[in-house]
């Protein structure tokens, strides 16, 4: 701890006394006073009566739990800045927490290396904003909102962004590969504003025709274009006063962006087909798997409006880039897969687990959903093995396929009929592999006997 620091109070409020120990010894420097409780009653006692800098709070704490006592401390002693622990932190937790002003959210698990720092940064954060304090704002709370699982660092930061802006109206870019939950995250962005009570509304821009797709957002008059035989509200009135998601906004045609921008700048828009200028209150959150910021220097996508998207980006990293949110998330799907369809519980051996955090998923998390519904539907046991999950190759393994099969292809005699000639191969290798056992090879290439012994001796190829 900086010795260049004035007095300070640390607060920690913790039931494991063992934890209170070991904290006060990491935590002990020249200059910081610390306190220490097991109850949320007493630390809001203590805080009644001393000004604490810093407290550092477990969730689970008796008579009320560590987002109840962070509400307290919130009204009652604004400066103070508090950092929660919890063992498993739910996307909900972090959110919530984040909301009502947490400095920060932390695994108990990661506390050896990062509790330090982590106190570090905020006791640096109170003599920043010594004589300039800004309170933040209180959030409602509530439950039955989207769940997200993850516990990497990657997703819990993306977690707290989501607390941090979800309040604001400020446009919203979330970015990252097919399926890695960018619009399970939009609708976060939507449950925990306040908005929610209104709808969040999707549209696809990629999948939608540029002739329809200024009619799907804007709406239309009656007549306007062949097909348009009565008059029609667009995604942009329907979602007024809510959210409006656009997905896929890197495919979006340049003739729209040019009235999104329009939208963004003065809330307002038209009907194709009228002159008349309709406001909207929109908030909108778009979604991209494509780089825009490299869309915009190709010409495809208008700098302008990537500038005005790109107020808050959240950026979803793919799921082989936090291989500690697997284990998880395959638990999770296991069990809402079982439990959806009434079947008994199903569980991941550990060697099934760790094939599973190894695997590239090219697809992220939709991939990893649909892996572990099919091993469910598979499973001959209650236990699923590495063998009961059929992962596909990763890329390495593909081009080394690849490249295995483009010297068969090469190396054959221009005149041979390829197919014939790659089975002798495939036949003699086999023949090889099984020690010249013509049984055992012949059950592995799929044929009698006799037909490995005609492949083989086959003088065409
Ligand atoms: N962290 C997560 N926790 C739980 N489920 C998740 C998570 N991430 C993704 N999923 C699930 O994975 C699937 C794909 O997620 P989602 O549709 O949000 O991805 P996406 O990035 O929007 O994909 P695309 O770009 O292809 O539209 C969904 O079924 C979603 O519920």
């Amino acid at each position: 701890m900086s010795e260049s620091l004035p007095e300070e109070t640390l607060l920690l409020v913790d039931p494991d006394l063992d934890f209170l120990d070991w904290a006060t010894k990491h935590l002990a420097a020249k200059g910081l006073r610390i306190l220490r409780c097991d109850d949320a009653g007493k630390a809001i006692k203590v805080i009644e009566k001393t000004p604490v800098n810093v407290v550092v709070s477990a969730v689970l704490l008796q008579p009320f739990d560590g987002l109840d006592l962070l509400s307290r401390i919130r009204t009652q002693s604004p400066d103070t800045l508090v950092i929660l622990t919890t063992g498993f932190p739910t996307t909900g937790q972090i959110i919530e927490a984040t909301q009502k002003g947490a400095h920060d959210v932390l695994r108990k698990e990661s506390l050896s290396f990062e509790l330090r720092p982590v106190v570090e940064s905020a006791l640096q954060t109170v003599e920043d904003r010594r004589g300039a304090v800004e309170p933040l704002p209180e959030m409602p709370s509530g439950d039955g909102r989207v769940k997200i699982i993850g516990v990497s660092r990657a997703l819990q930061d993306v977690f707290k962004l989501v607390g941090r802006v979800a309040r604001s109206d400020a446009p919203v870019l979330i970015s990252g590969e097919s399926g890695t939950g960018k619009e399970l995250v939009a609708k976060a962005v939507h449950e925990y504003s306040p908005r929610r009570q209104q709808e969040m509304i999707t549209i696809n821009c990629g999948a939608i025709p540029e002739n329809l797709l200024e009619s799907e957002l804007f709406g239309h008059e009656k007549g306007s274009f062949t097909g348009a035989i009565a008059k029609r509200s667009g995604r942009f009135e329907q979602a007024d006063g809510g959210t409006l998601f656009l997905d896929e906004i890197g495919d979006m045609p340049l003739s729209i962006q040019v009235k999104l921008l329009r939208v963004l700048q003065d809330g307002t828009f038209s009907r194709v087909g009228s002159n008349d200028t309709i406001k909207t209150d929109v908030r909108i959150v778009a979604a991209t798997h494509k780089n825009l910021a490299a869309e915009v220097s190709a010409g495809r996508f208008r700098e302008d409006l990537f500038y005005r998207l790109n107020v808050v980006e959240l950026r979803i990293p793919p799921l082989r880039e936090r291989p500690e949110d697997i284990p998880l998330l395959a638990e999770y799907f296991l069990q809402r897969i079982t439990r959806k369809n009434g079947m008994a519980r199903i569980r991941i051996s550990a060697e099934a687990t760790a094939s599973l955090a190894s695997h590239h998923w090219p697809g992220n998390v939709r991939e990893l959903e649909n892996t572990i519904a099919r091993a469910c539907a598979l499973a001959s046991s209650q236990i699923l093995l590495p063998a009961d999950i059929p992962l596909s190759s990763a890329p390495g393994k593909t081009s080394a396929l690849a490249h295995g099969l483009d010297q068969i292809i090469n190396s054959a005699p221009s005149d041979a009929p390829l197919v014939e000639w790659i089975t002798k191969q495939v036949a003699g290798r086999l023949l090889d592999r099984s020690g010249g056992d013509f049984k055992e090879a012949s059950i592995l290439l799929g044929v009698e006997q006799m037909e490995l012994k005609r492949i083989l001796s086959s003088k065409t190829v």
